[in-house]
């Protein structure tokens, strides 16, 4: 059984989750001579399926491998497969496929956006964060000195494949961390998902269900607003202290874990501004907490994590924007909290 999630918009395209999926892949890149196959090498084994499955179809596979994670979230990556890409005379009418985590979707991506101003790209996320949040929406980019992200486009895929088989091997923590960003989405969006974590395993019978919900919340956002010009804004809940997180750490904490703390973070800076009840903002860290996710940084870290924060693509000029919620299901923004404030709300994510 699978399902269908359209993502309305300019380039309407068709987010399929399921079991044993790849086989449709070729149909996705039909029309490309040639398609580039970018993955990290524990996905080897699932491009070099893709590869096959391209080769039967007749299209000639181009295989990438990138660097691991965000080692692979480079300008100097990107720049590599472009000159895999011009060594191969690859034109307007290929396509690019993109197999494995967000890393490498967020890649994929830049990549494909960028040669000849923009050739289609197929995702194929295989961790449940790339699934839910990474390969949906068009967002693609890489890392900079400055910061996480810093560079990028924004570059619809023409289809997104969740083969739920591929979360078979996917390593515990990293499926943990998946979970910060469908969390998220019951936050902002879907307080089922909230209710469903909270009453029993989310890892187990309810997955699926939960990968489809959050793809929902995400499909609706983006489709309505690309190019983060108002309420896309609203999937960035959390991050803003989570980027500045992965970058203080130099990338070597997962992304969705990072976003743990900063989703408990922006609640507490809610609740100190008189947006948000007491209880909502404790319900945050009881869930997350209940999935095993961090909900804690350094006491030392905030005036390092408060320099990073200011180049987060939510500020304008020298202020700060947060997303926050009023009530749960209700994101909103607060605008230029003082540093007073931003100070005090970080002793709620100090261990
Ligand atoms: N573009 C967007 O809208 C968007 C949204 C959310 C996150 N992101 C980005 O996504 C990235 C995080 O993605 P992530 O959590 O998937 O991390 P990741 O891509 O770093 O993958 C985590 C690890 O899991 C491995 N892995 C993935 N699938 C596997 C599988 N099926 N079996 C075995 N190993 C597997 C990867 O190789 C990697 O080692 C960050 O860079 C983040 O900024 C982008
Ligand atoms: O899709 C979006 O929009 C998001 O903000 C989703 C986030 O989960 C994701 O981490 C995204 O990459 C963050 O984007 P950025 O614009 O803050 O770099
Ligand atoms: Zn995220």
């Amino acid at each position: 059984m699978e399902t269908v999630i359209e993502v309305p918009g300019d380039r309407p395209y068709d987010v399929v989750v399921g079991r044993d999926l790849l086989a449709a892949l070729p149909r996705l890149v039909a029309g490309a001579a040639q398609t580039a196959v970018l993955y990290a090498a524990p996905l080897r084994a699932h491009a070099d399926r893709i590869a096959a499955l391209l080769r039967d179809a007749g299209i000639a596979p181009l295989p990438l491998e990138v660097p691991d994670a965000e080692a692979g979230k480079t300008i100097e990556v990107a720049a590599r497969c472009w000159d895999e890409l011009g060594a191969a005379r690859f034109t307007r009418t290929d396509a690019v496929v993109a197999v494995g985590g967000g890393a490498v979707t967020d890649l994929g991506g830049f990549v494909a956006a960028c040669w000849l101003r923009g050739v289609p790209v197929v995702h194929v996320p295989t961790s449940l964060l790339g699934m839910v949040d990474a390969a949906v929406g068009g967002k693609t980019g890489v890392n900079t000195a400055a910061g996480k992200n810093l560079v990028g486009a924004f570059h619809p895929p023409a289809g997104v494949l969740c083969d739920l088989s591929t979360l078979d091997t996917l390593p515990r923590a990293d499926l943990v961390a998946g979970l910060a960003e469908v969390i998220k989405c019951g936050f902002i969006a879907d307080p089922i998902i909230l209710e469903r974590c909270e009453s029993g395993d989310p890892t187990g019978a309810h997955l699926a269900e939960l990968v489809e919900r959050a793809i929902r919340v995400k499909a609706d956002v983006v489709s309505g607003d690309l190019r983060e010009s108002g309420r896309r804004e609203i999937l960035n809940y959390g991050h803003t202290l989570a980027h500045a997180i992965e970058k203080v750490e130099g990338y070597r904490w997962r992304h969705g874990d990072a976003v743990s703390v900063g989703l408990v973070y922006a609640a507490a800076l809610a609740g100190a501004a008189g947006r948000l009840d007491p209880a909502s903002v404790a319900r945050h860290r009881e869930i997350l907490t209940r999935m095993g996710l961090p909900v804690s940084y350094r006491a030392d870290a905030f005036d390092e994590l408060l320099s990073v924060m200011r180049v987060d693509k939510k500020a304008r000029g020298n202020k700060l924007r947060f997303i926050v919620l009023d009530a749960i299901g209700e994101p909103s923004t607060l605008d230029g909290p003082s540093d007073d404030l931003l100070r005090a709300a970080y002793a709620a994510v100090t261990a």
